[in-house]
Formats: C-alpha cells, structure tokens, sequence
C-alpha cells in the first residue's frame, strides 16, 4: 500500500495580543479571534488558486510567492526538500491587519501547519514553533497562537542572523517548482529553542480591544525601539513582568496590583508617537474605569488591549471616545472599534482527510 496522499486540510488558527505591558517579546495570549484557512490539494501541474476573505480584503497579495501564508508554506517545504503541491486555498481572515493582534504570526503558523500537513513532513509543535520563530523573530505572538492560552517565553538559542538571511532571501527562491536544496536555506540553528509555559489565567478577565481604524506594522513598530536601556528601566519591567504572570491567575484579580503591574519602559514610550492619543488612553485608570484591570498597547500596535473583569463595552468606549477627540496621520479623527475577546486555551488547530490508494 503506497503512502496516503493529502487531499484536503482545513487550519485554524487564533489571534494574539503579545507584550501585555512589561513582558515586551516575552508574553503572548491567544483570542477568540481565529484565521481559517482551507486547502484543497489539487493534481501535479496545476496552478495554485488563492481566495482571501475577511480584513483588508484588497490589500492582501493573492499570488504564491508574495502571500505570507503560501510563502511560509513555500519556505518550509523547501526547507525539507520538497515542493509545495498546487492548492486551492480558501482564506477567511477576520484578524485585523497591521494592528498588533497578531495577523501576520497567525498566518506564519498557519502556513508552517500547511506545508507540514501537505509535505506529510511529520513536524513536531516543537519543531514547527522553531520555523514560526525563524520567520517572525520573535516568540510572543506566534508561541500564543500555535499553543493557546496566555503563554511566556524565552529563545533558547538566537535566530536573529537565520531571520534576517531569510527575510533579505527573494521569496521566489524558495517557491519555486524546483527549489534550492535545504542546504542553501537558512534553518533554525537547533531544535526547541522556543522554551514557554502556558500560565493560569483568572477565567474572570476579558481582553477587551479597541480597533483605530489606522495600521501600523511590526516592522515599523520595531524600528523606532532603542538598541539598549538603562539598568532602571530594565529593572522596571523586570519587576512588573514577574508580579503580572502570577498577579492575573488570581480567581479574584487585583486591579490595584494589575494595574502598576502592567506599565512598561521598554516599548510603549517609544511607540507612542506613531499612536495619536495613546498617552491620553494609557492614563485611563481603574478609578476612572470601574472593572478595568490595567491598559496597555496590544502587540506592536496600534490595538489598545484593556483588560477587564467588568463594563468591558463602557471602557472600550472610553477610549474610543480619547481617539474621537484625536487626529490621525490624515487630519481626521481616529475611529475605532471595540472588540470584547476571551484568551482561549487552545491554539492552533487542524485536520487532514487522504486519500488512500
Ligand atoms: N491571513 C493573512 N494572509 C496573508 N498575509 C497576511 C495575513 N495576515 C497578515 N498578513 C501579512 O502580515 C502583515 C501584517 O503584519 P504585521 O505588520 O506584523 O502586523 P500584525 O500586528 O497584524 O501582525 C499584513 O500586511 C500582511 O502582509
Ligand atoms: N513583541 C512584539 C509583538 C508583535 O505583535 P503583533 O501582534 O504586532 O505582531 C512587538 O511588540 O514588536
């Protein structure tokens, strides 16, 4: 009997608010906001077709090489000497672009599960949170989305030179029907260097977001960070960091400790230029705004996350109405959205049918 042949595999994959104040590339949670992605394996010779439905419909790229779900996928393969087999890949995306609620860590781990799955490469999570780590180059977001729950991390080896050498790389070197062999890719150095616990998580908390309708990529986010930092303000966040994790698995959360506990020194003051308003939002306090635990930037921004055990729909109009009253990058004001999410325990999921011969 020959080996099953994938015919059909289906991906779900949340999204992820990363940082939560202190823990800059070190916290991740996952949302109950989930990116889908459902691919038919279609015969040898065929060309892949990709449909895109949900969040910026019109932005996103729907060729091979340029779709950061069919690159990753492409990448990952070929990393493994193979060739991606031509799909029919179905993409419902309702994680908003560009916001710092994790799409783009959503979509490297849907496409390192993609190529997994129709590679039949037999990858560990493990080894695949190793490729997710390569490519986004930090562990945050996509440790959260491919495991689930509120999760903390540390890179046990770095990836910075393989990330780099990957993203300086043309995609099309690696999409190809003939790809390079594995040994002209960069790989991840070692196995597992994304070392994480899940942490308990008060079921009482809710991640309520608020949207502005304005993007702001990771990359952008990440530029503007200094190279280094004083002993103080590493310490600052150091000491904030440890009291979050466990101050937030508390059956009755405490939003006078939560609160100091959420303030951060390494990314937010840096950032808060590319966020009209945000000074105003991060001074919202739980006295201001009854059930609030404490406020910070999701991700890279420029997602507010506001933690809450209460009043989830009245905070988030608090600051809606802050960026009502402030003016965007085109001199209007900024409108937003307010979303009311649960950290869900699970990640990443899949299935595969085959057809067996
Ligand atoms: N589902 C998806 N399919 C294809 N590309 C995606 C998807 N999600 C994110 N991306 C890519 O990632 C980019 C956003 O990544 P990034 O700047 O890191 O913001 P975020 O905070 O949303 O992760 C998008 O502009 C798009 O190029
Ligand atoms: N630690 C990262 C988190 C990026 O999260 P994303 O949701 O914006 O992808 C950073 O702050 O740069």
């Amino acid at each position: 009997m020959s080996a099953p042949t994938p015919t059909h595999i289906k991906i779900t994959v949340p999204a992820s608010t990363s940082n939560i104040g202190p823990g800059f590339d070190v916290l991740g949670a996952s949302l109950s906001l989930y990116l889908s992605v459902s691919a038919t394996l279609l015969p040898a010779g065929s060309a892949t077709a990709i449909v895109y439905t949900g969040n910026n419909a019109h932005t996103v790229p729907l060729t091979v090489p340029q779709n950061l779900i069919t690159a990753t996928a492409c990448y990952i393969a070929a990393c493994h000497g193979k060739a991606l087999p031509p799909l029919e890949l179905h993409i419902d995306n309702p994680i908003p672009l560009g916001r710092g609620l994790g799409s783009s860590g959503s979509a490297v781990v849907a496409g390192v599960i993609l190529a997994n799955e129709a590679c039949l490469l037999g990858l560990s999570k493990e080894r695949m949170l190793d490729f997710c780590l390569l490519i986004e180059g930090h562990p945050d977001n996509v440790t959260a989305s491919l495991l689930g729950g509120f999760c903390s991390s540390y890179l046990s080896a770095s990836i910075h030179d393989e990330h780099v050498a990957l993203h300086n790389l043309d995609a099309t070197v690696y999409c190809s029907n003939n790809p390079p062999p594995n040994g002209r890719l960069p790989l991840p150095p070692v196995e597992n260097i994304g070392r994480h616990v899940r942490l308990p998580l008060s079921p009482a908390i809710r991640a309520v977001v608020i949207i502005p309708k304005f993007e702001l990529s990771t990359k952008l986010a990440r530029s503007v960070l200094p190279a280094s930092y004083s002993r103080a303000d590493v310490i600052f966040n150091l000491q904030r960091l440890s009291v979050l994790t466990l101050a937030l698995s508390s059956p009755e959360p405490s939003s006078d400790l939560i609160y100091g506990a959420m303030q951060d020194r390494v990314h937010q003051h840096y950032r808060q230029h590319l966020v009209p308003g945000l000074p105003q939002i991060l001074a919202l306090t739980p006295e201001k705004c009854p059930g609030l635990l404490g406020i910070c930037v999701s991700g890279a921004g420029p997602t507010v996350l506001a933690l809450a055990v209460a009043n989830f729909e009245s905070i988030g109009r608090e600051v809606q109405h802050i960026w009502a009253s402030s003016m965007g990058s085109d001199g209007s004001a900024i409108e937003s959205e307010v979303r009311v999410l649960e950290v869900v325990d699970d990640g990443a999921t899949w299935s595969t049918s085959y057809n067996v011969e």
